[in-house]
């Protein structure tokens, strides 16, 4: 292989990679793709200025969808490789790698199809290209990109926005530093109205990388001829003008070969007295070598700049990869170290929240230490030891025989009922905490960075703990409610005996009309009594539902929250493993992607690297 052929082969093989992953020098990208650091060559010119016509030439075969209005929708991206003489002609879609066509009526057809595919059968247009790659003696290595044609006017059933879409979407191609324009103007038409002209003006006004193609040399009218184009005195570019006569219509439904076409060509200028002088600077064929010559030349140039833009997007490549996270291994005992790895990565961190650290354990002392108290508060023990209260649980407990000294059944039921009141603090303190640790638990997972790929295993893991966080509570609210019940069960009986013995009887005599049996201070003094002693046991509830909150559910949640996860993990089978390690789709479609690339990318310095060797 020649340098030239490999260096264009590098350029072709790059490009094909480029698309295949969606790299098509897309409008809204910020940094240079590497499609954009190639160079290529766009044909643009007006409908009917004969740019199919140019490029079959180029190519030597009739290919492309022919019909009137505007044929071609989607940039064409045509690669061309030369073979050896005497092997066959085939072209290949980049859509359809395992398919070789040898018909080129086929390929025609698939183009027409695969352009409706993308666009709809409407006649929109659409700026994703289409590949296309032929094999054959008769081409020189080249790559071209066939645009729609510019136009005037909208047709039927196309809204009238087409016009200005196709602009655009050519100039979005050739105003690419990096992109040859191959500018098709008819030569029966004034150059100075030339779209194609233009538009090249417009976006390389030195016209460096621009190709001036003068199209319909054959149909000038009688007596005048092309000179001043070709011979750069109308628009000046820095490459020469090419003159070019391609089959007319009735050629093309006579069905005359492109070969014959070719050497009818040739002829033409061969023998033309006007262009006689110009002959070896003009025809399809000539083109082709000097498109080809010059894309070499070009892509020598640039090559240095190719390889830092791939070096750099190898870096960045990887660290991507490193950020994304190894690929999971497939062997059971790999993973079941991994999920343990991971499981033990979120424990690490929900510790850290209830040790300190991070923050949100200290609102567990929050609950002890501001809700429980204000709780502890707020039971309704005024209106339970109202005297009226008081003095009618008394007289229920002494019933047809009223207490001689102390009402030892009523202070009782006073207590009792009163300790009852304790059970929904108790109960609301092991839900608090209950929530603090479920939130945490939350929290913490959200904060493990390893465990952001695998979605499965977050719920898993996620309802795990909440099942043990259930669990814990359930043991919380027993242990606080059996603190509140052993308080009733037995009463502290040094406080009674500290009391004053409350000898009154009888009645006050003070009182006119006492209708009790006993006086309002009497009762007065027995809720007090009562009152004070709820006071102590709030005070040491107060003080025992923190202990045994902790010691349920803290303590717990910090040892053996996820026991029971161990447990089951322990126990499954390879292929449920890899279910919890199912990662998010979309994760590893983009790791898939970013290792595509970055394999593109490598080859691709591959392959410079043994073509700057190979000169
Ligand atoms: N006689 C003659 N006819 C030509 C020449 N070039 C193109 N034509 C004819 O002009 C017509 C248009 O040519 P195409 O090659 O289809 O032009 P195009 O720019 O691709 O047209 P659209 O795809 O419709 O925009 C066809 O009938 C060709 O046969 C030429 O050099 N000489």
């Amino acid at each position: 292989m020649t340098t030239m052929e490999s260096l264009i082969g590098l350029v072709n093989r790059i490009q094909r990679a480029c698309t295949v992953l969606g790299d098509h020098g897309g409008a809204d990208g910020a940094l240079p793709t590497l499609w954009e650091a190639l160079p290529s060559v766009a044909v643009v010119g007006g409908q009917s200025s004969g740019k199919s016509s140019v490029l079959e030439s180029i190519v030597g075969r009739d290919f492309l969808p022919r019909g009137s209005g505007i044929v071609t929708r989607r940039p064409l991206v045509l690669q061309l490789h030369k073979t050896e003489d005497g092997e066959p002609e085939y072209a290949e879609f980049l859509h359809m790698q395992k398919r070789r066509f040898s018909d080129f009526a086929l390929v025609r057809k698939e183009i027409q199809d695969e352009t409706d595919r993308m666009t709809g059968r409407s006649k929109m247009i659409s700026p994703v290209p289409i590949h296309l790659s032929i094999y054959s003696p008769n081409v020189v290595n080249l790559t071209l990109i066939d645009l729609p044609g510019l136009t005037k006017v909208a047709i039927e059933g196309q809204p009238d926005s087409i016009v200005e879409d196709i602009e655009n979407m050519v100039r979005s191609y050739v105003e690419k530093p990096n992109c040859i324009i191959l500018a098709i103007s008819p030569a029966n038409q004034d150059i100075a109205t030339s779209d194609a002209i233009k538009l090249a003006r417009e976006v390389d006004p030195t016209g460096e990388r621009t190709f001036g193609v003068l199209t319909k040399l054959d149909l000038m009218d009688k007596g005048t001829n092309a000179l001043d184009v070709l011979e750069g005195r109308s628009y000046k570019l820095q490459h020469p003008w090419v003159g070019i006569v391609n089959r007319s219509q009735a050629d093309i439904n006579k069905n005359v070969d492109m070969i014959v076409a070719r050497r009818r060509e040739r002829e033409y200028f061969a023998n033309s007295p006007e262009y006689s002088h110009l002959s070896s600077k003009m025809g399809s064929e000539y083109l082709a070598k000097l498109l080809s010559r010059h894309l070499e030349s070009v892509i020598r140039a640039r090559i240095p700049s190719i390889t830092s833009l791939i070096n750099k997007s190898i870096d960045e490549l990887e660290s991507e990869m490193d950020y994304l996270g190894r690929p999971i291994a497939l062997d059971a005992g790999a993973q079941l170290y991994t999920i343990l790895e991971l499981c033990r990565a979120f424990d690490k961190i929900f510790k850290e929240h209830l040790e300190g650290g991070r923050p949100g354990g200290d609102r567990i002392y929050g609950v002890f230490d501001n809700q429980l108290p204000a709780a502890l508060k707020k039971l309704p023990f005024d209106r339970h030891l109202s005297l009226q209260n008081v003095r009618k649980v008394i007289s229920e407990a002494d019933g047809y025989q009223p207490h001689l000294i102390a009402p030892e059944q009523g202070y009782r039921r006073l207590i009792e009922s009163s300790l009852n009141y304790f059970r929904g603090p108790a109960e609301a303190s092991v839900d608090a905490v209950h929530y603090v640790l479920k939130e945490l638990v939350r929290k913490s997972i959200g904060e493990t960075q390893e465990l952001k790929r695998f979605p499965t295993l977050q719920a898993e893991l996620a309802a795990a703990s909440y099942e043990a966080l259930e669990r814990f509570r359930e043991d919380g609210k027993k242990t606080t409610l059996r603190l509140v019940d052993m308080e009733s069960s037995y009463l502290t009986v040094e406080f009674f005996r500290r009391l004053p013995q409350d000898v009154e009887k009888g009645g006050n005599p003070a009182a006119p009309n006492n209708v009790d049996r006993y006086s309002e201070g009497h009762f007065r003094r027995i809720g007090s009594n009562v009152s004070s002693y709820i006071g102590m046991v709030s005070e040491t509830l107060k003080n025992t539902i923190p202990k045994a909150v902790v010691y349920c559910q803290v303590r717990e949640a910090k040892r053996s929250l996820l026991n029971h996860f161990y447990m089951l993990v322990g126990r499954k089978e390879a292929k449920q493993l890899a279910l919890l390690l199912d990662e998010d789709p979309a994760l590893m479609e983009r790791r898939q992607q970013c290792a595509k690339r970055l394999e593109l990318y490598k080859s691709a310095r591959d392959e410079i690297d043994s073509v700057a060797w190979a000169k």
